[in-house]
């Protein structure tokens, strides 16, 4: 692969003797997000723990812009990030004095640590806090500040693990935003059990069930645009009827009643329901339907681990 950054080759881990991971492998090219997402106990947070090599795996092989992460830990973790689900963070620790930190842990250059602190205090909204101690933070914060220790020193590669667990819908939306950017030039791997999270940041997803990947794929078909509704309209046109409406670019008949309508790429549901009024019908069921990815991770849920999608 063109500039690939991390390579992942049969990965598995035992905990006595019991899988928690089995059989995961997955390239990411440069600039790519990828999202683990499972049900509580599939095996993420190992995952993320083998790839940022804090956990030994039982088997397989990780490569980061191929440097062995077991052969050559120092030369590999060089280019990690780690955001772990509980961040290490010194609570009786200034914002700035935990980066200082930070950075001497990783061996930074003495005179490169001002411009890195300034530099990751810009990108996560860390400005104006830099005397503050972490204890006093709110979560929100302390979750920027666990951002900004993760992106440093400018690694190739950032593990998120659950980044958003437990914030505020609005610092939500924030840390989510600060996700998305750092995805434009870094390749990132996060875990979470929150689809709309996944559909919002990340280009490919990973499916993992009792420790097997059941579903592994790209998110490109699955934006908001050319979306799914059922529509109930009375009486009743037919199908056929509504497939000449300029938002409709497919009408079909939902053996459930009504119909499954999928608008035309980039329109909202605002103008079916004008063309369907102005076509004389009434209206009386307008719902969006799962994403794909909802109904893809569904599936994957009954899916038997090992038989991949
Ligand atoms: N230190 C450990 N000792 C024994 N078993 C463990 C240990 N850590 C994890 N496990 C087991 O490994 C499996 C995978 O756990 P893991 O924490 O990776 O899942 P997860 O997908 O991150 O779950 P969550 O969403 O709850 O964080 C689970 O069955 C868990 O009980």
């Amino acid at each position: 692969m063109m500039d690939e950054v991390i390579r992942v080759e049969q990965l598995a881990r035992d905990y006595r003797g019991r899988p928690a991971l089995a059989d995961v492998s997955f390239a990411l090219a440069r600039g790519v997000v990828l999202g683990l997402l499972g049900a509580n106990g599939a095996g993420k947070t190992t995952c993320l723990q083998i790839l940022s090599g804090n956990l030994a795996p039982s088997a397989g092989r990780v490569t980061i812009l191929g440097q062995d992460l077991l052969r050559a830990p120092l030369a590999a973790r060089r280019h990690i990030g780690y955001l772990p689900e509980r961040p290490p963070l010194h609570l009786d620790m200034r914002v700035d004095e935990y980066l200082t930190y930070c950075a001497r842990l990783r061996r930074m250059p003495r005179a490169a640590v001002a411009p890195a602190l300034a530099r990751v205090k810009r990108r996560c909204g860390l400005e104006g806090v830099g005397g503050r101690l972490l204890g006093r933070l709110s979560k929100g914060y302390r979750q920027r500040t666990g951002l900004a220790q993760a992106i440093l020193h400018e690694p190739a590669l950032v593990l998120l693990d659950e980044p958003t667990d437990g914030l505020d819908p609005v610092q939500i939306r924030e840390v989510r935003d600060l996700i998305r950017d750092l995805g434009a030039n870094h390749t990132l791997v996060l875990s979470s059990h929150q689809l709309p999270e996944v559909q919002a940041v990340c280009d490919q997803v990973l499916i993992l069930k009792q420790g097997r990947v059941v579903h592994a794929g790209r998110l490109g078909d699955t934006a908001p645009d050319g979306r799914w509704y059922r529509v109930g309209v009375a009486p009743d046109p037919g199908g056929s009827a509504l497939e000449p409406l300029p938002a409709v670019a497919c009408a079909e008949l939902d053996p459930a009643g009504g119909y499954r309508v999928r608008l035309q790429t980039g329109v909202e549901p605002a103008e079916l329901v004008r063309q369907i009024v102005g076509a004389g019908w009434g209206l009386h069921e307008l719902t969006p339907e799962r994403t794909d990815l909802e109904q893809v991770f569904l599936a994957s849920m009954g899916r038997e681990a090992g038989d991949q999608a």
